[in-house]
This record gives C-alpha cells, structure tokens and sequence, in this order.
C-alpha cells in the first residue's frame, strides 16, 4: 500500500463520480475526506453525524470495494465525524431520526460475500408499492419467487427508466434465498454478461464461462435491451437460456422495451423472451407516488407531513428513483439548514421540476397582477418603478415555465418587450429563487394561484 492517501482519494472519488449519481456523490461524497491509511485501515471524515450515518449505511460496502480494488488488498473503512464526533442538534433533532450504529464493514462484506448474488438486500418485495401500474409485473414476479421455473419462464419484466424493474427481479432472488441459501441466483446486468464473455475469449476459458452461468438454479438479468447489435453475444446468452429453460431453471429478463421492439435482437431468442409472460410496469400515478415516499419514510424513521408528500410525489411523476432522489436532497438540505420539514424549504432544493399544468398567458397576467396589486396595463407598459418591473420579471418567467411561449411570444404579451429582456428576467427569477426562499415562497403562491385559475378554466 505505497500510495499516498491524497492520490487514492481522488482515485475513489474519480471511480465512485462515475458509479453513483450526481445528486449522491455531490452530497454523500464529495463532502468526505480521507484522514488516515494505516494498517490496512482507511479513515474517512464526514462534515456532519448524518452525512457520517448515511455514508455509514448506504455507502460503506461501496467505498470498500473501490479501495480494494485500487489497493489489491481488502481494507476495513471507518467513518468518523469531522471535529470530533459530536452530536449536532441539526444532526438529531429536526430530521427527526437516527440510524442505527452498523457494525465495522468489514462484517458486511463478509456477510455479501457468503451470499455470492450480487443482490441488494433492500430490493424485497415488502418495500415494493404495488399501484395499478405495476400489480401485473408485481403478481407474476411473486408467483415466479414462490414457484420458479413453472408457467412464467421466461418472466420478461419491461418499463421506462427507474420504474422498479431491477427491485422486482431482485426480489425474486432475496425471496428464493431466504428460504434456500444454497441456491444458486444469479443477478447479472447484460453489460456484466458481455464483459465476462469477453474475458472468457480471452483467457481461453469459455468451458467454465458456460458451466458458471449454466450453473443458476435462477438467472435475473437486467437491461436485454442492450444485447442490441451484440451478435456473438446474443448466441452465446440463446444457448446459456436454452440448456436453463430446458433444465427447467427460471430465467427474469429486464428491458426497458418489449422483445420485439429491440431492434436486431434474433428472432429465435425474441420469441423465446416472449414465450413465458411479458409484464409491463408504466410510470405511478400520484397515489403510488405518495405510499412510495410513505414507504421509504417510515423504512428510515422519518415522519413527512402530508403535504411534503404531495409536493415532492406532484413534482416528480416519471421515474421513481428521481423521486427517492428528491426525498434524499430535501432531507440533506433541511438537515444540513436545521430546518423544520415543510413544503416552504425544501422548495429551493427541488424548485419546481416537471410542471405539469399548462396556463394561459391571460391568467398568468391576471394572477400576476391581482398577488401584487397591479394592474394588467402596469405589467403591460413601460414603468421603471421597482415593485412593477419585479412583478414583470416575475410573470416572465411564470409564463416561460407554464406556457413554453416563445421569448419574443412573451415579450408581445407584456406588451412588445425585446426577447432579450424576457431573457433576461427569466435567468434572474430561476437563479435568485435558489437563494432567496421569499421569492420562492411567492412563486408557490403564484403557482396555486395559477393551477386553480387555470383548473377553473377548463
Ligand atoms: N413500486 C415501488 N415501490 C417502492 N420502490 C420502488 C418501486 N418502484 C421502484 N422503486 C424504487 O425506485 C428505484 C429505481 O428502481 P429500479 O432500479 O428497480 O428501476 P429500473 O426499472 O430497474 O430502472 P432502470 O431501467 O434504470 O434499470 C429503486 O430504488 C427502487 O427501489
């Protein structure tokens, strides 16, 4: 272990920046530091008790296995808070929770090496929301757990990003393997497949290639859609699921589209994907929108009021893992604040994301002009006069995020003003509300104030 531990931190950083998302790495992450490597023992620093909980409980198995693989050698990673490892009242308090003390990491690798899937064991089915749309994908899924290998074989799982696909495949694998520890699940990402492939060309070595993956009591893989335009691999995986299928082993595919919209897929392996039963799972409708954040709450032992639910699960409509995203930014940003938790402060955090409802530019004029006691003229016309001209920029940048006009189509609305002065103002109000939670505060308002006004409309 010659290398300085400078170097090596920004080696973990460059490698955990590419694994983790940004949103992650920006909070978790980049805000840690190494102190010490001694002994095979590698000492992390935290600004904060929860950044140093989360790292703890999230992140650790993770890190560990990015500085062995730098290393050579396992090291055992322990996370300490930065002056001292004192309690913050921002760190216990307003949250609302604690984590629980973990054991040192070196318990839970050993303990995901005995397993020898790679699965995560919070992809069970009892953390998995079943709303309309997913209670097909979710039946067929269990079924498959309880009796592998019967009618649903292949069990062909497809959705758009981030709808749960991987957490229903894995729970079939942690299901299997609490009740059979020995057998053989194997989760593999089409990706991991390829590569394994390759290296078995390499080493000469495509016997035990074959005998490892023909060797699954069940195989889960995840992203099929990318076995596109891999010939040598679509060959390779047709036999693999043939001598399985045939063996009577259950075999869960994921793709984010049908097998007959991937295009170059064979025929022969788009008919055997297609032979057991083909589960879609659409994006959640608000109500599972909420129970998913309910559910993530209480599993952390966090109490979110109602109307945060809403907000975030209203804001955040295609993809479940930006909406665990944002639950995750606005509880670092409240914590990191000392805030309480409310609609009002996490709004800076989340701004308004994926507005939905359209609005007219009537309305927004009228809604615009009634909250700051103005006239439609006064928007319209040229004063200079500071409350008309802040108002002004304010409905600018209300009309560009709810009517996707044009800039010179704004600036006609607001009674013939230059495209770059729409610009402008609309730059201005998106930085400003990210610092100044008044402005923030009054842009909600406006919203409500627009969604009812444009609900009444219809
Ligand atoms: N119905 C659900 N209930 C609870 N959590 C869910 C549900 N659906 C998805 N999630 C969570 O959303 C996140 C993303 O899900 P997952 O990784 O399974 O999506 P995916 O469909 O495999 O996405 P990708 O196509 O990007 O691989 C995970 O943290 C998962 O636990």
């Amino acid at each position: 272990m010659e290398i300085p531990i400078d170097n090596l931190w920004c080696q973990v950083l460059e490698r955990l920046q590419l694994e983790l998302s940004r949103p992650t790495f920006e909070t978790w992450i980049k805000t840690a530091s190494a102190e010490q490597l001694e002994n095979n023992c590698l000492v992390i620093s935290t600004p904060n008790l929860f950044a140093r909980n989360w790292l703890q409980k999230y992140y650790i198995n993770t890190i560990a296995r990015v500085v062995q693989d730098i290393l050579g050698v396992p090291v055992e990673i322990y996370i300490t808070v930065a002056q001292g490892d004192e309690v913050s009242p921002l760190d216990k308090q307003e949250v609302g929770w604690e984590l629980p003390a973990v054991n040192p990491v070196t318990s839970n690798v050993a303990k995901n090496q005995q397993k020898s899937t790679d699965l995560n064991s919070k992809y069970v089915f009892s953390r998995f929301v079943v709303g309309a749309n997913n209670r097909m994908a979710h039946a067929a899924s269990l079924a498959v757990a309880e009796y592998p290998g019967r009618e649903f074989n292949p069990l062909f799982l497809c959705g758009g990003v981030g709808l749960g696909k991987t957490h229903l495949m894995q729970a079939i694998g942690n299901y299997r393997w609490e009740i059979y520890p020995d057998s053989k699940i194997f989760y593999v990402s089409t990706e991991q497949f390829t590569n394994d492939l390759i290296t078995a060309i390499r080493n000469d070595s495509m016997q035990s290639f074959r005998e490892h993956y023909r060797a699954a009591d069940i195989l889960l893989v995840d992203d099929i859609q990318f076995l596109e335009g891999k010939e040598y691999t679509q060959e390779e995986f047709f036999h693999t699921f043939n001598t399985l299928h045939e063996a009577g082993k259950q075999v869960v595919i994921a793709s984010d589209r049908p097998p007959k919209q991937i295009p170059s897929l064979q025929e022969r392996l788009c008919s055997r994907f297609s032979m057991g039963l083909i589960a879609d799972i659409q994006p959640p409708d608000l109500e599972t929108r909420m129970a998913i954040l309910q559910k993530k709450a209480e599993y952390e032992n966090i109490r979110l009021p109602r109307d945060v639910i809403e907000y975030i699960a209203y804001n955040y409509t295609s993809n479940i893992r930006e909406l665990e995203g944002a639950l995750i930014r606005a509880l670092a940003y409240i914590s990191i604040w000392g805030l309480p938790m409310t609609v009002e402060n996490i709004t800076p955090v989340l701004g308004t994301h994926s507005q939905k409802m359209e609005a007219t530019p009537e309305v927004i004029l009228n809604v615009v002009a009634d909250f700051f006691n103005l006239s439609i003229e006064d928007l319209k016309g040229n004063s200079r006069r500071r409350e008309i001209s802040w108002a002004r920029q304010i409905g600018m940048y209300l009309m560009r995020q709810y009517t996707g006009l044009s800039l010179p189509r704004i600036g006609e609305e607001f009674g013939g003003k230059d495209h770059t002065t729409v610009m402008y103002s609309c730059e201005k109000i998106k930085q400003l509300q990210e610092t100044d939670r008044t402005l923030t505060q009054t842009l909600r308002q406006l919203s409500d104030r627009i969604n009812i006004n444009s609900r009444y409309q219809k």
